[in-house]
């Protein structure tokens, strides 16, 4: 008798339970429509306040819209659940993966970091040949290169132990720091085994540090650097590890790469290099799913290629899955968040809410794609595709290699992927060093409409905007021990920069021909998810009842942002934080983003892609004693910040010192005139907030070195 059984699904999609978070989000809308209506109201039929209240109008109206874009996005959340268990009963043959990881510069992000991040990503719970890691220095540093080969030798011994015991945390850095991750087995086979391995473990890190303070000898495997300049070289590609025996034991591939770079030819950072990966890999392992990963964020959690391939795999519809994304999450974050960029409510609000309407935007790091959606497919395209000829067309877009096209051919038909068509690693060297030369790219289609995307520092962000545009969905994934755990900047200048440039990037994304607008009137951006991507006083006088209006948004509004803070665990703390750095950022690295994207497009300069500083890792050593502390450097990044405090505490001893009694609303912006006037008239809210901010940063300023 036939039973009707359907296999267990791979995962479950649960909207998310918000009662509570919807309440407090109509009251803040109900404050926002009456106080645009007693705007409107008084402007028309008081026919009061003239430009000013005119000003305010439209300054409310902004505010009013960015609040609706976020507030829509967080309307709908919902949460994932995966069964990695499963997916080996459903599917017998796991596909084959790439993962990438970037560098930049050895010394911005010591290659002990990068080794942690290769180390844990080679040791992950995957069969072994499936798995291959292709590492792109566009620092092109021996340095790193020797750290990598010195890693390649410690993972022979890591990846056995990992497996054996069974370890949770694979970054060994992380692993020999914590104590707690060391529990549970108490063998003295374990101890034996645990204690060599910390020794092996702390053997390379002195091997690499030595290795720092040491000039190198470019000859044998390192001659390649021997001539090389950092932005003036040929491309040095080298297969550090190839891995020849299946089974348990064995360590996957590791690739390094140095595309070539000249100084007339540009490179567009990060996404540049992640295309150089996707071609390198294309032709030596061609696998069909790709993992990226900044050099700092290490996989933390063992089973987390099982945890995307539940989703890419169990999706009943494709398109409803063109890529994965892991939240961004850092280890060691101080306590209360003291720079505002842990992003942990943020992510939780924002990405789960988001995950409910198109999917969440791509994060450049702790994503998985199907390589097909990287190549510019669209949803359903695939079968079109057919059996693709490597025609002119395709050679055009993809470029001049045939072997490349081929390889690239077999993945936007869908054919499976043969390991036995790509005999061995080295043996594709040659042909690589074509793929990842700078030149390759003249006439084709990379950047542009396949690969990661040129044009915005936010590269990420660009291209999974693309990825949506054409009508694929992605989905947003927060496992119960963290996917991928990485280091957050902290000081003044490297996290201000940081918000800088992601400024940068997103303006360059909204002036560009692919802003999110054009994509939901001309493509298949849904609205909603438009409206996420686009998001990114004066007051009446103090004796007006309307008063209550502002004063109940401005409660009902904090209220709400910091009941988010403390639903996920966050402390008050931790909310005023991150209040306080939105209006550092604000007036200054969105500031000086938006100036930087007006001067591109104005055509007068380029915007850079400024590497975030890594800290060193501290595993045998002391913990930074001026850890959350704000610094100020020579940084330009902190002169508009300045001179509002200046201008505010001017404001201050303005009023301190006046005698006039008459109070009148006064603003930011006639501020300025009215110093000159000699006229202070402030009223008490602003003098509130004026207090508030000249406290706040008052506070910052004591801490100045
Ligand atoms: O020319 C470059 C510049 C940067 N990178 C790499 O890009 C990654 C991200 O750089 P980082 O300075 O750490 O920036 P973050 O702000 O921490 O990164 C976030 O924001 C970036 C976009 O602003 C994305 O590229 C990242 O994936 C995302 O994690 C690092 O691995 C770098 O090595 C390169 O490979 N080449
Ligand atoms: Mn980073």
């Amino acid at each position: 008798m036939a039973t009707n059984h359907v296999a267990p699904p791979l995962f479950e999609r649960i909207p998310a339970k918000n009662t509570l978070h919807r309440v407090l989000i109509l009251v803040v809308l109900f404050f926002f429509i009456s106080l645009i209506g007693y705007r409107l109201f008084s402007l028309a039929v008081l026919r009061r306040g003239g430009l000013p209240w005119l000003l305010a109008l439209f300054c409310e109206s902004c505010f009013c819209f960015v609040w609706i874009c976020s507030t829509s996005t967080k309307w709908n959340a919902v949460d994932h659940i995966t069964f990695p268990d499963r997916l080996l009963h459903r599917v017998p043959e796991l596909p084959p993966v790439d993962l990438f990881v970037t560098t930049a510069d050895a010394v911005l992000e010591p290659p002990i970091i990068t080794v942690n991040t290769v180390l844990s990503l080679l040791a992950l719970d995957y069969p072994v040949e499936k798995l291959a890691c292709y590492v792109s220095d566009d620092g092109c540093s021996p340095l790193t290169f020797h750290s990598l080969l010195e890693a390649s030798k410690f993972a022979k011994l890591w990846v056995p132990f990992c497996k054996k015991y069974g370890v949770q945390v694979r970054a060994p850095f992380r692993y020999f720091s914590d104590q707690s991750l060391t529990s549970g087995d108490d063998s003295s086979q374990f101890r034996q085994e645990w204690q060599k391995m910390k020794e092996e473990y702390k053997l390379l890190c002195q091997q690499i540090q030595n290795a720092s303070q040491k000039r190198f000898d470019l000859t044998g495997e390192f001659a390649d650097f021997a001539d090389a300049e950092r932005k003036n070289h040929p491309s040095i590609i080298k297969v550090i590890w190839e891995n020849t025996e299946a089974g348990e034991d064995g360590v996957p591939h590791l690739v390094y790469i140095s595309r070539e770079k000249r100084p007339n030819c540009p490179h567009h950072y990060k996404a540049g290099a992640m295309n150089v990966l996707s071609r390198v890999s294309g032709m030596m392992t061609n696998a069909p799913f790709i993992l990226n990963v900044d050099c700092d964020m290490f996989a933390n959690n063992p089973q987390v290629v099982l945890h995307a391939m539940c989703l890419l795999l169990g999706s009943k519809n494709e398109r409803d899955c063109g890529f994965v994304q892991f939240p961004q999450k850092f280890y060691d974050g101080l306590k209360d968040d003291p720079f505002g960029n842990q992003l942990i409510a943020l992510q939780y609000f924002f990405s789960r809410g988001v995950a409910g309407l198109q999917g969440p935007l791509c994060g450049g790091t702790g994503s998985f794609h199907r390589r097909k959606v990287i190549y510019g497919l669209s949803p359903n395209e695939s079968q079109i595709y057919g059996k693709k000829l490597i025609d002119e067309k395709l050679q055009k877009q993809f470029g001049k290699s045939l072997r490349f096209c081929e390889a690239a051919a077999s993945i936007l038909s869908g054919s499976r992927y043969k390991a036995d068509s790509f005999p061995s690693l080295s043996s594709t060297i040659a042909a690589t060093i074509h793929v990842a030369s700078c030149s390759y790219e003249y006439n084709s289609s990379w950047g542009k409409e396949l690969g990661w995307m040129y044009g915005s520092t936010a590269e990420d962000v660009l291209t999974g905007l693309r990825i949506h545009s054409k009508g694929w969905r992605s989905i947003y994934l927060d496992t119960n021990s963290a996917a991928f755990l990485g280091s957050a900047p902290t000081g003044g200048s490297a996290v201000l920069t940081q918000y800088k440039r992601w400024a940068t990037g997103f303006m360059e994304i909204m002036f560009s021909n692919c802003s999110p607008l054009k994509a939901t009137l001309t493509e298949k951006l849904e609205f909603r998810s438009c409206l996420f991507y686009l998001n990114s006083s004066f007051l009446p006088k103090v004796e007006d009842p309307a008063i209550l209006i502002p004063v109940a948004l401005f409660i009902s509004y904090n209220v709400t942002s910091m009941w988010e803070f403390n639903h996920v665990g966050q402390s008050t703390r931790a909310w005023w934080n991150n209040e306080k750095m939105r209006k550092i950022t604000s007036t200054s690295s969105w500031f000086f983003g938006f100036l930087a994207v007006i001067l591109k497009l104005l055509r007068v300069s380029q915007t850079v892609f400024e590497i975030t500083p890594k800290d060193q890792l501290e595993v045998f050593e002391g913990k930074k004693t001026d850890a959350g502390r704000f610094t100020f450097d020579e940084s330009p990044i902190f002169i508009s910040d300045t001179t509002i405090v200046f201008l505010n505490l001017t404001a201050l001893a303005i009023f301190s010192l006046s005698t006039s009694t008459k109070w009148n609303a006064v603003d930011y912006i006639t501020f300025p005139d009215r110093l000159l006037q000699r006229v202070p008239e402030i009223p008490p809210v602003d003098m509130f907030v004026t207090t508030a901010e000249a406290v706040c940063w008052g506070k910052i300023g004591v801490r100045t070195e």
